[in-house]
């Protein structure tokens, strides 16, 4: 598929770079490379001067432990447990400023939006742990809501053609929802959309175009004064709902229409009754907070995968994770700010956040987002299918309807057109297959955006994980090649341009989608109208078969819509096969990287392996030996598998062991062993022996007519650079 590319201005610039490697390991669904992930960040606030002893420790920039809680005399059970480490993407300690904590989690999610995308970023964490210090801050130590507001406004002044900027700001409040820029407009509708990510809108919520940050920061203010704020025991100021600031950035062309969305959400904290002491209304919000929080928590756990394995997602349990749909599930990027207070006396809702916040660091988009789109269209063409044979039933029973008698047709007034509506009948059923092929084209062509706008995510989540390598955490910035560096940012560039448009073409075709189902819809009405007068009118041979034609015609629709669907739950697992495939590919390179270079470290160091880790090396070489003869079969050249040294000790091993028949023994490789110079009789069983860092070349590429065989070899070619 060819996608035009708009011309979007280049990014970075005063937005920066991500630092977050996104290339992460899904240890859940077995998923690794370029999956784009949760972020998970966990800022630790300082410790209070009465709150006594500290029981959390930041180890580096990515690890927080957290004291054993065991009782330090009880030696038995000291052994028993002990410091638990939890990692994330960033650990932020107690004296992290705003600042580093904006840069780290936010700063490129500003650039993002910019370039068309979406992008969320959370608190999270228990009462009193720091979320809205985070979030909004103070007019002195500015949040995130404001800064990214602020990088925003930055870099869009003065660029043609203009951007708008809209704001809206709301909060949910006991599974309420109410406009923090109009509180009086009372509750309002949480509604989804039909379309395949059920993308969620608030009826009648105020958005206000903003232009300044002093003018958001105005507005704001003016919110937050809004925010149902009550004192417990635990927070002198708690916020008792979740507050979320949507910010929605246009570009408008003339024919080219960009939007991205920044959403900025601060969490209500979790809290236990025993803690802050809550009667009444409070244990009511408490309840509240808590439900929406633990159906936020399942809904993290299922998309991680834990759990019984199921991988069934329940966003329906709470607004709030209605609210948060797409944002965790895919089509957006995500980052978590979770939050811990160092106290000993919040040691229970320290270890949840982080246990929670840990389980989010193996959320992957991708997945879900595929297997969400796949089973949608799946179960669209089955209620198509499902219509189709309700009306062939319909039909059918009409057809065994007792005919007319000739008194009835006698007294039939003459001027029934029978003629018309027959016509119009036909009209209707063509209409309706008219409209059904047009929503199967319209599905197919949103499968082959989203297969596109995945490609274009690899290359992007490629760029950031090499990015992220090249950039410490202080952003400073290593020696590497200018020019090789422009080009990886071209391309990256051009990605995100594709992506933008592909997604603007997916909106444009899920509204599409949307007209043509009403369409459908009023046509089958219309078709049903019809249809009721069809009995009385059945009297002639030929309005009977008309009828049976038009119910073989609704059999074969169905029919091919059955098959429409199985063809695409088809290509669906090819493609997931064909992306495992080149997972596998990726790894097994990388693999034998690994192998190589600790090859290089156990010759210089001339360091003496065990028996086992001799026979898992054998176990290598016979891999290899396998992939040579299927490749080899399969036409494709494993030259570099042709070059490798012999190692003679470890057949000897073998052959000790009762593997020798694993190893094909050729004069071929016995003229490899001398010319290399692998054996050494100097050495040890358990040695390996030494490369040979010449060249391997000598025996050239295989003859076409010579039969494939594998050398005894144990090792892809080192080269030294
Ligand atoms: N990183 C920090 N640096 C300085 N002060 C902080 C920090 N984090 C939190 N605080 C202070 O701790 C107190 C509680 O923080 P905050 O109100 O942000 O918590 P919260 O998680 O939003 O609580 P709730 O869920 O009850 O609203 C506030 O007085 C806040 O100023």
């Amino acid at each position: 598929m060819r996608l035009a590319t708009p011309n979007f201005p280049a990014a970075g610039g005063d937005i920066g770079f991500p630092t977050v490697n996104r290339n992460a390991t899904n240890h859940a669904t077995g998923n690794h490379s370029s999956d784009e992930k949760l972020v998970v960040a966990v800022r630790v606030r300082p410790l209070k001067s009465d709150e006594g002893e500290k029981i959390l420790h930041i180890l580096d920039d990515k690890t927080i432990v957290l004291d054993d809680d065991t009782d330090k005399k009880d030696i038995l059970r000291q052994k028993r447990t002990s410091d638990k480490h939890y990692n994330f993407d960033f650990a932020f300690g107690e004296n992290s400023t705003q600042e580093e904590v904006y840069d780290l989690t936010t700063r490129s999610l500003v650039r993002d939006v910019l370039l068309g995308y979406n992008a969320t970023v959370f608190a999270y964490g228990a009462t009193g742990a720091g979320k809205t210090h985070t979030m909004v801050g103070t007019p002195s130590q500015p949040g995130i809501m404001v800064r990214a507001l602020n990088d925003l406004f930055t870099s869009i002044a003065d660029k043609a053609p203009p951007h708008r900027v809209k704001l809206s700001y709301l909060e949910l409040y006991n599974e309420n929802i109410r406009d923090l820029f109009n509180p009086s407009a009372g509750f309002l509708d949480l509604r989804e959309d039909t379309g395949p990510l059920k993308t969620p809108t608030v009826a009648g919520l105020t958005e206000i175009e903003a232009s300044s940050t002093s003018e958001v920061m105005g507005l704001l203010l003016r919110g937050n004064k809004e925010r149902s704020v009550e004192p417990t025991a635990a927070n002198k100021t708690s916020s008792r709902s979740h507050a979320l600031l949507s910010v929605i950035v246009t570009r408008e062309e003339e024919d080219e229409k960009r939007t991205g969305r920044l959403y900025m959400l601060d969490l209500a904290g979790s809290e236990r009754a025993s803690n802050t002491k809550n009667r009444g209304k409070r244990l009511v919000e408490g309840a509240h907070i808590n439900r929406s929080l633990l159906a936020l928590g399942n809904v993290i756990n299922a998309l991680s995968g834990s759990g019984n394995g199921s991988r069934y997602v329940n966003y329906r349990d709470s607004k709030l994770t209605r609210l948060l749909r797409n944002a965790l599930s895919g089509n957006c990027r995500t980052v978590m700010v979770g939050h811990v207070s160092p106290a000993a006396a919040n040691r229970d809702e320290t270890r949840n956040t982080l246990l929670y916040a840990s389980r989010a660091t193996r959320i992957s988009h991708k997945v879900e987002k595929n297997e969400l789109e796949v089973n949608w269209q799946v179960t669209q063409y089955r209620d198509m299918i499902s219509d189709l044979r309700s009306e062939i039933g319909r039909l059918k029973s009409k057809l065994d309807s007792e005919r007319p008698t000739s008194a009835e047709i006698r007294g039939r007034s003459s001027g029934t057109p029978v003629k018309h509506l027959r016509e119009q009948i036909i009209a209707t059923f063509r209409e309706q297959m008219k409209l059904r092929r047009r929503l199967m084209d319209i599905d197919g062509h949103l499968m082959s955006l989203g297969i596109e706008a995945e490609r274009q995510h690899q290359i992007i989540s490629q760029w950031e994980a090499r990015r992220s390598k090249l950039y410490t955490r202080s952003g400073s910035r290593p020696n590497t090649s200018a020019g090789a560096e422009n080009g990886n940012e071209v391309s990256v560039h051009e990605a995100w341009s594709e992506l933008s448009y592909i997604e603007r073409e997916q909106e444009r075709y899920v509204a599409l989608r949307s007209n043509t189902l009403k369409e459908l819809e009023m046509c089958r009405e219309k078709a049903v109208l019809l249809e009721n007068d069809l009995p009385e009118q059945l009297d002639s041979e030929t309005e009977r078969e008309m009828l049976s034609l038009l119910i073989r015609v609704h059999e074969l629709e169905a029919d091919k819509m059955a098959l429409q669907g199985e063809r695409l739950v088809e290509t669906h697992e090819l493609r997931r096969r064909a992306d495992m495939l080149q997972r596998f590919h990726r790894q097994q390179r990388l693999t034998d990287e690994i192998i190589t270079r600790q090859r290089h470290l156990i010759e210089e160091g001339k360091i003496t392996l065990p028996v086992d880790l001799m026979e898992l090396y054998a176990l290598y070489q016979q891999e290899i030996h396998a992939t040579t003869f299927s490749s080899d079969t399969a036409g494709i050249p494993y030259s570099a598998y042709d070059t490798l040294p012999p190692i003679k000790e470890v057949d000897t091993i073998l052959e000790r062991r009762g593997y020798t028949a694993m190893i094909p023994q050729t004069a071929e490789s016995d003229t490899q062993r001398s010319s290399t110079g692998g054996s050494s009789s100097s050495m040890t069983d358990w040695e390996l022996p030494r490369l040979n860092t010449g060249s391997y070349g000598s025996h050239g590429p295989r003859s076409s007519k010579t039969p494939p065989t594998p050398p005894p070899v144990l090792f892809p070619p080192i080269h030294r650079t």
